[in-house]
């Protein structure tokens, strides 16, 4: 489990220590009898891209939500820059830099570029007694900050629904870095994207990371999460089943932990005996044969 392809003691592990930015400490949820998390432990730090896998029904969507501020934890701390918060809705986290980018991305398909790119946080000017849309300065504002990120994308007028999905996610990305996020929620922004797209979105949540933020990236694919992670938490049934830093994992420990590991290497062993033990008769459907008619 700790075969090692990467430097030891890597400078994102040195950070850790020092300050996270975000950090669970024993975290548990249940929904009535239903137990969705129970006893995670997690830290995000600066500058890193933290990835948490796991399969279907594993808990990473609550986590998120908990993390996000639109569910309270149900036991354990959460706590922002060493301190605990009790988030009662997204905005509460929003205001501390905690921004999350969901799947459906919350855009208007036949709105441009710039204007989903401020939606929600639309800039105003005064014409006389009138507060207008500043349509020029918001146009000014998405073209820099997309071209600070190196995103180019061919036309910022363009409805947001033209552009690939891969395109639209590291727009996503860019709007939550310009409106000040510190940690960067991404929920699954690879699952629905082809290979040459997803390298697109991988590539801009390293921008993210060497901007300095703290990137929490869900997925379900080893192989996206090795490309870009400093740290790995699988989590299986809501427990924490692997949190490793990059020094400590490799992809193959990583891919064999998310299919299964365990489970498998346990089966494995079973159809190795079952292959060891002699040969049973053979079961034969043929007419005329029943079991006991047996040719060694
Ligand atoms: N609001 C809820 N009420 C009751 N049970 C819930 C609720 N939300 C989640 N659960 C349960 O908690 C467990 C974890 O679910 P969660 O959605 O967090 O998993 P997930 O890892 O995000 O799965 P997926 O990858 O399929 O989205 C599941 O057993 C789920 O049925």
């Amino acid at each position: 489990m700790t075969s090692t392809n990467a430097e030891p003691d890597a400078p994102a592990d040195e950070g850790r220590e020092a300050a996270p930015l975000l950090e669970l400490d024993g975290v548990g949820k249940s929904f009535g009898n239903i137990r969705a998390l129970d006893g995670i432990s997690l830290r995000v730090g600066a500058g890193e891209v933290t990835c948490i896998l796991g399969d279907n029904g594993a808990g990473k969507s609550t986590l998120i939500k908990i993390i996000a501020g639109l569910y309270k934890a149900s036991s354990g701390r959460y706590l922002v820059d060493g301190e605990p918060v009790d988030f009662s809705s997204p905005r509460q986290a929003l205001d501390r830099g905690i921004a999350t980018v969901y799947q459906d991305l919350a855009m208007v398909p036949l709105m441009p570029v710039w204007r989903n790119f401020f939606l929600g946080s639309e800039l105003r000017t005064s014409v006389g007694p009138f507060r207008m849309l500043d349509s020029a300065r918001m146009r000014r504002i998405a073209d820099e900050e997309l071209k600070k990120m190196g995103i180019d994308l061919p036309d910022i007028e363009a409805p947001v629904g033209n552009l690939s999905g891969g395109q639209r996610q590291v727009v996503a990305i860019a709007r939550a870095v310009y409106f000040g996020a510190r940690v960067l929620i991404l929920d699954e922004p690879t699952a629905a994207l082809g290979v040459k797209q997803s390298g697109v979105v991988l590539k801009y949540i390293k921008a993210a990371r060497d901007a300095g933020l703290g990137v929490i990236f869900i997925t379900h694919n080893p192989h996206h999460a090795y490309l870009v992670g400093d740290h790995f938490a699988v989590i299986k049934l809501g427990e924490m089943e692997l949190d490793q830093p990059r020094s400590e994992l490799s992809l193959d420990d990583l891919t064999h932990h998310m299919a299964g590991g365990a489970e498998l290497d346990a089966l494995q062993h079973e159809l190795k005996r079952e292959e060891e033990t002699p040969e049973v008769a053979p079961l034969r459907g043929a007419e005329g044969e029943g079991p006991d008619v047996q040719k060694l």
